[in-house]
């Protein structure tokens, strides 16, 4: 099939090298000539792995990357894999979906009938009652409407986009002249040769709302779990008991399932918080306070005030070096969006404390946002001379520390994360064990 994609960041990128692969024709449009020069080069505009050799196999043959939106018009259908971002007070900002839809309008206009997918995360209502009116603005009103929520994770984009545990497929369902049967029949044949190779995966045919809902659902779910799991994590400490046994214990019950029950330092990312913002503003707008997701967001808060004053238990961090470990939001990648690692460094400021951070690949992004900041090469470097270190992100080279800890002014360590061993000579605390 000929597949366009509107968007070329972490989602569209991904999406569009991958359906390259499975044999589609593929043009992805952004607006932004650097990243389409980049993939028209053969190279991927963002670290994912094996994104770059599925880009280097298929550009300049199955894939290829333009600004020009009226390219769209020779595909059958397009994917809308544009960012949308919180406003100040967590609501969706709509206003890129709007003006990306607008253009596609405008480069569809005059067509009989095209299918718009909408792969962004939107509050539900927002394919019909957004996209679909900035289409028609634009000056096409053929549009065939899907929505079809995107569940990858940064750091296994391929292969979670590949091998996935669910497809979901929205489209408008009620009324009998609907154009829903359409709109399954054209995901259904993009997603055929995925299917094919991820025999297992869940086929899930709904409504236009109820797609936009899953995914909000699915987020909102994972983070209210890492939540929940922090607040037992929490009261465990409270009672000396360890929490990861406690976790491994109750992760037998298949109805709790040992996945997302990693406790520590919280949540962060460009999604999960985002997203339980966003599902909470619109519930709010509708009359109802979701006390659980409320609820997630507090103890997710709390988390690295809790690591730090654990530290305080050990040490006067006034006018000491203090080393923070890990400034990614998970290991893995170099995003530092919604990261702990902000408030722990903040918290730590405003002791008085001497920051110095190490990442192995994010402290270039973090010296952007926080110049006030040391940034050290190594964690050998950050350790020398601390009074004291606390672990942000579960990088695996943190679990081989050694000997690096003796050169640390006072040895103690809280894990926020439990990567570091506790050895002889260290003191160490954990965050929730
Ligand atoms: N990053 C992730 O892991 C996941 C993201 N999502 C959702 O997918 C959507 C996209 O997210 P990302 O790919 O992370 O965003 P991103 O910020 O990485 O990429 C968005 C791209 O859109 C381009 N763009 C902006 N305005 C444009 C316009 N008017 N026309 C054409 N291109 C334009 C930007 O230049 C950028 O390359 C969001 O709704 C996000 O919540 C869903 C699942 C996973
Ligand atoms: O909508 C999105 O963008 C994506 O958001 C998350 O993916 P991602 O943000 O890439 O990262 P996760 O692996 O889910 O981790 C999110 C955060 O939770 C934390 N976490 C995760 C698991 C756990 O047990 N404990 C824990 O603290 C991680 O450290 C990290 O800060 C979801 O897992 C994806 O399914 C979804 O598509």
């Amino acid at each position: 099939m000929r597949v366009s994609i509107v968007g070329s960041g972490y989602v569209g990128t991904t999406i569009a090298a991958c359906f390259a692969e499975l044999g589609h024709e593929v043009v992805n449009v952004d607006v932004d000539e650097d990243l389409v020069a980049t993939i028209n080069d053969g190279e991927a505009p963002i670290h994912e792995p094996g994104l770059e050799e599925r880009i280097a196999a298929h550009a300049g043959g199955r894939l290829r990357a333009t600004t020009d939106y009226d390219e769209v018009r020779e595909t059958d259908v397009t994917f809308l894999a544009l960012p949308t971002p919180s406003r100040e007070d967590g609501s969706i900002d709509t206003s890129i979906m709007e003006s990306g839809s607008e253009s596609l309008g405008e480069a569809l206009a005059g067509k009989d009938d095209h299918t718009v997918v909408v792969k962004s995360t939107v509050v539900p209502g927002t394919t019909e009652d957004v996209v679909e009116p900035a289409l028609e603005r634009g000056g096409f009103d053929g549009a065939t409407l899907a929505m079809n929520p995107e569940f990858l994770r940064m750091g296994s984009a391929v292969e979670d986009f590949l091998d996935p545990d669910k497809v979901v497929f929205g489209a408008r369902t009620e009324g009998d002249d609907t154009d829903g049967e359409a709109a399954y029949e054209v995901l259904r044949e993009v997603y055929a040769p995925l299917l094919d190779e991820a025999p297992d995966a869940a086929v899930v045919e709904t409504g236009l709302r109820e797609a936009e809902m899953i995914k909000y659902a699915n987020n909102a779910f994972l983070a209210s779990k890492v939540s929940l799991v922090n607040d037992l994590g929490n009261v465990c400490k409270e009672f000396g008991v360890d929490a990861y046994e406690v976790a491994d214990a109750i992760a037998h019950d298949d109805r709790i399932s040992g996945r997302f029950l990693r406790s520590g330092v919280g949540w962060g990312g460009s999604c999960f918080p985002k997203d339980v913002a966003a599902i909470t503003a619109a519930a709010k707008a509708e009359g109802y306070d979701p006390a659980m997701l409320e609820a997630a967001v507090e103890v997710n808060d709390g988390q690295p005030e809790r690591l730090l004053s654990l530290l305080d238990d050990h040490v006067d961090v006034s006018g000491e070096r203090v080393a923070v470990l890990g400034l990614s939001f998970k290991p893995g990648t170099d995003d530092i969006r919604g990261t702990r690692a902000i408030p722990v460094i903040d918290g730590l400021q405003e002791r008085g404390a001497d920051v110095v951070a190490y990442d192995p690949v994010a402290a270039e992004k973090m010296a952007e946002k926080r110049p006030d900041v040391a940034y050290a090469d190594s964690a050998r470097d950050a350790l020398d001379g601390a009074s004291g270190a606390v672990v942000v992100t579960d990088w695996d080279e943190f679990a081989a520390l050694d000997d690096e800890f003796e050169a640390m002014a006072e040895r103690v360590v809280v894990d926020g994360r439990r990567i570091v061993e506790p050895r002889d000579g260290l003191t160490y605390e954990g965050l929730t064990w």
